[in-house]
């Protein structure tokens, strides 16, 4: 069996600044045309981690690979072949937009003009303005139009969406969901869990540089409880409090008629079967979000 080579595959990894251990032995892998979140709180290492992907630090210890070659030896090349987007983009204050995306394509050395003109529009993006005179978000939207249209196989968005409105963080979606369709692979690093949940296959989650958790996000959902309500009535809600007592399950909420449960993945079935017979009203089921997987394991992590 032949198995695809990850786009980016780090193992180990330690970085170090002066005594601190800011990354300590991470390990993140990215599969070929995934959109790969990767999450933390603050000073959690992800942007440590992505600057040692682009050559900017030295590891310490452990091993990275990107598209296949060591950033350390080879980042000229891995930087050829990547759209890098930080969180916090400075540009030459007094060059326009447009003036900007020449410049950071002649960095590149490679340009699709095309694609630059339909998401300057796409971002509605006037590019006659200089960097001066440009919002946070506008100076984001440079820095988004010239990665989105480089001729490149790996974005790595750090951040990329602070500082832009809700309906250019909709553009902003549809690109990512784009270059996807185009074959490209996305690492991005985010806080905005909602727009990780919409966009991402798989995530790792990382804490004080180490690895918390990582997988599909479908799987991760399933380690954690599912949301059960259901509306009850006196007798029903007996009934059910007696049934779930025998799943060992409580209905922490005695015998009222709103029932709202947190149902570890194996007990679903079975609780939905009890409301069933029930015969109980408007029974919703719902899998844990994004947001619940993330605390429950940020807390877990904490301890
Ligand atoms: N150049 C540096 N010198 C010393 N410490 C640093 C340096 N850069 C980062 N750190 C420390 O390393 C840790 C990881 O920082 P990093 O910026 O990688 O976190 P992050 O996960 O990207 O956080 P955020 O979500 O806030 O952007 C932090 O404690 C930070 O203070």
């Amino acid at each position: 069996m032949t198995t695809t080579p990850a786009v980016i595959d780090v193992r180990g990894l330690v970085k170090r600044f002066g005594r601190f251990t800011a990354v300590d032995g991470l390990n993140l892998t990215v599969a070929p045309g995934a959109v790969h979140g990767f999450l933390g709180p603050n000073g959690a290492g992800k942007t440590t981690t992505i600057r040692v992907l682009l050559g900017l630090y030295r590891a310490a210890a452990g091993s990275a690979r990107v598209l296949g070659m060591d950033p350390a030896r080879q980042s000229a090349a891995i930087n050829r072949r990547i759209s890098y987007v930080p969180g916090d983009v400075h540009l030459w204050p007094n060059l326009t937009g447009h003036q900007c995306l020449d410049a950071l394509a002649g960095l590149r050395g490679a340009r699709d003009e095309s694609a630059e003109r339909r998401l300057t529009e796409d971002f509605a993006l006037d590019v006659r303005k200089s960097v001066r005179a440009y919002s946070k978000g506008n100076r984001q939207k440079v820095i988004l139009v010239a990665a989105f249209a480089a001729p490149t196989d790996l974005l790595i968005l750090d951040e990329p969406t602070t500082g832009l409105d809700p309906l250019m963080e909709e553009v902003f979606r549809r690109c990512v969901r784009d270059a996807v369709a185009a074959g490209r692979t996305v690492l991005l690093s985010s806080h905005i869990l909602g727009e990780v949940e919409q966009l991402c296959d798989a995530v790792t989650i990382v804490k004080d540089g180490r690895l918390v958790e990582s997988g599909r996000l479908t799987d991760l959902r399933h380690l954690a409880a599912s949301r059960i309500t259901a509306q009850l009535t006196g007798p029903q809600s007996t009934t059910v409090t007696n049934g779930l007592r025998d799943l060992g399950l409580v209905n922490g909420d005695g015998a009222g008629t709103d029932l709202v449960l947190s149902v570890p993945r194996t007990q679903v079935l079975p609780v939905l079967a009890l409301l069933a017979r029930a015969d109980a009203g408007d029974i919703t089921c719902t899998p844990a979000s994004l947001e619940e997987l993330f605390l429950r394991h940020y807390r877990v992590a904490a301890r």
